[in-house]
């Protein structure tokens, strides 16, 4: 079942780098790292919040300096995802978080599109570009970054939006938004995650995204319930995620079965895989779901995707949807 034909709409690159990876890049690139060995790097992969994996997440991107850094980690996840049925990836990239370290624009965008261009033929995998703004930085270097994506020479599918959600809601980035869609960026937005529902209804109307990432906290507002239903929303759910985060308190208390019986357009994802315990394919088995529910997830993934309906039908034809 992990193999069903699928898209995977929710995977942050800088997420997929494995502890082994950032032990090669520091030596490569003559980085100290504060860890002895792989080991003790993987011991703390404990976190009791968003904010405490991303202090840690940040910090492991000092290794990531060259376009062949950002290549090699694209690649890797490529390889993995295609492991685990993945037929189509849309994938955020954060430029900030590389941008205010020094590292040029153009070498991060190159180095990870060097890989994404050859993923089709090398993986049987299309993919999409998603350049994700962190929203606790300002709406000023927001627009800027935006800028500077819309006048490289490189092809971007979407505008997200990630990063420490509370305390910086969807409103701060309307312009920015509105100039991404202006220029044919599609949009999405991390919302509702650990921040409340005013902030998916806010994605909605004031970013006009199409797709809602995360969303469990979706379920506490009935209206919100009714309108992502109604519209068919689909919403990026990330279940290791949401567990690793303390979102959710376990697996078997996950609200998935619940936003799939109420008619939401759900959709299974890894998030940041390195970091939270596995690939999209664990992701499907720790739900412990009916083979005939896993299909209709992946089904969901292919439908909720920036693909054109041809493709979409393919791959629904080969999932016997
Ligand atoms: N789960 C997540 N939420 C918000 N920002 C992120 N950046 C990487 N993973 C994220
Ligand atoms: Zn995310």
């Amino acid at each position: 079942m992990s193999r069903l034909p699928k898209a995977e709409l929710h995977l942050h690159l800088e997420g997929t780098l494995e502890p082994e990876m950032i032990f090669r890049f520091a030596e490569r690139n003559s980085i100290r790292l504060p860890y002895v060995d792989v080991d003790e790097l993987a011991a703390r992969y404990r976190f009791d919040s968003l904010q405490s994996f991303l202090d840690l997440y940040y910090a492991n991107m000092a290794t990531l300096l060259t376009g062949e850094d950002f290549a090699e980690m694209t690649e890797a996840y490529l390889a993995r995802a295609a492991v685990a049925g993945v037929r189509h990836a849309e994938v955020f990239l954060d430029p900030q978080a590389h941008t205010a370290r020094g590292i040029p624009l153009d070498a991060v965008l190159e180095g990870v599109t060097s890989a994404l261009g050859t993923a089709e033929q090398r993986h049987g995998i299309s993919t999409g570009l998603i350049v994700a703004i962190l929203r606790d930085q300002s709406a000023e270097s927001a627009m800027t970054t935006l800028d500077a994506v819309l006048s490289s020479d490189v092809e971007v599918l979407g505008i997200g939006l990630d990063s420490a959600e509370v305390g910086h809601p969807p409103s701060k980035f309307v312009e920015v938004f509105a100039k991404a869609r202006a220029n044919g960026l599609r949009a999405v937005a991390h919302a509702g995650e650990e921040g409340p529902p005013s902030y998916i209804w806010e994605a909605l109307d004031l970013l006009q995204v199409e797709r809602i990432d995360h969303g469990v906290r979706c379920l506490e507002d009935d209206a919100l319930v009714h309108r992502l239903a109604a519209e068919q929303i689909p919403l990026t759910v990330c279940p290791l995620s949401n567990v690793r985060l303390q979102v959710v308190p376990d697996l078997g208390r996950h609200p998935l079965p619940e936003m799939l019986d109420r008619n939401l357009l759900v959709t299974v994802n890894s998030d940041d895989p390195a970091y939270f315990g596995g690939y999209v394919d664990d992701n499907y088995a720790a739900l412990s779901l009916p083979p005939e529910t896993l299909r209709q997830l992946a089904a969901n993934s292919i439908r909720a995707s920036f693909l054109d309906n041809t493709r979409k039908s393919d791959l629904l034809s080969e999932l016997g949807t």
